[in-house]
């Protein structure tokens, strides 16, 4: 019965801030979304996938968080994404549910965080996330439209990672915090090799969002 409320409350929440950006989710969405939310913190007691303050609501901080993505980039439905580094599903999880037509891989390099992934992938019944415990250097044959990354890397290194299993004309998508322009100058300069990738970096400030992203942005790198 409590736990149906905290959902309930939470459910509300999300839908409101959803609403208020123009995000278009399903009940099943939503559900799923808050569910996540609630597995999360409970995985969370037990490994450490996310940052244990109590400073902001996991389903925002981490959640509507992820979801900003979609802001900045729509997914469609043949396009291959990887989530490098995402720990306990940040941002893949909350992404997948929102574009169920678009397929996601998930990779960490720590096993036990995508044993946590694979048990809430599993759980919440979701169709197109796979989680694979591997470092994103030994991803072999692969390659894909879009890698997204959160808190994972400096840029320079992220692209270092993305130009070598991006498709041409593919684009880095990061979540990050702080005053970037040092790390976005510094990924430019490297670009020679890169394969000259990043040719472009653009930065969004998602503050207007929620007051719990003060200094974050959008990276995104073409
Ligand atoms: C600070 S955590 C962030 C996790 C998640 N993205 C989030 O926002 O909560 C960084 C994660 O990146 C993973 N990682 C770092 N370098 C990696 C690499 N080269 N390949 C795969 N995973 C990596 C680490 O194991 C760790 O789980």
């Amino acid at each position: 019965m409590e736990t149906t409320n905290k959902a309930n409350t939470m459910m509300a929440e999300l839908k409101t801030l959803c609403n208020k950006d123009n995000i278009v989710l399903s009940l099943s969405q939503y559900e799923k979304l808050v569910g996540y939310a609630l597995l999360l913190e409970d995985w969370n007691n037990k490994i450490n996938l996310i940052s244990r303050k109590e400073d902001a609501p996991i389903l925002i901080k981490h959640v509507f968080h992820s979801l900003l993505i979609g802001l900045f980039h729509q997914f469609s439905s043949s396009e291959k994404v990887l989530d490098l580094g995402t720990g306990g599903g940040l941002p893949g999880i909350p992404l997948a549910i929102a574009w169920p037509d678009t397929q996601f891989l998930l990779v960490d390099a720590t096993g036990k965080k995508i044993a946590a992934c694979q048990s809430m992938i599993k759980s919440l019944d979701i169709k197109n996330a796979v989680a694979v415990h591997s470092r994103v250097e030994e991803l072999k044959g692969m390659s894909f439209d879009t890698v997204l990354s959160r808190q994972v890397a400096q840029l320079e290194q992220l692209c270092s990672y993305a130009s070598k299993i991006l498709k041409p004309g593919g684009r880095l998508i990061c979540l990050k915090g702080g005053n970037l322009d040092h790390e976005i100058k510094k990924a430019l300069a490297g670009k020679k090799e890169k394969g000259s990738f990043p040719s472009v970096v653009e930065q969004f400030p998602v503050s207007g969002y929620s007051p719990c992203f003060t200094e974050k942005h959008i990276v995104i790198a073409r």
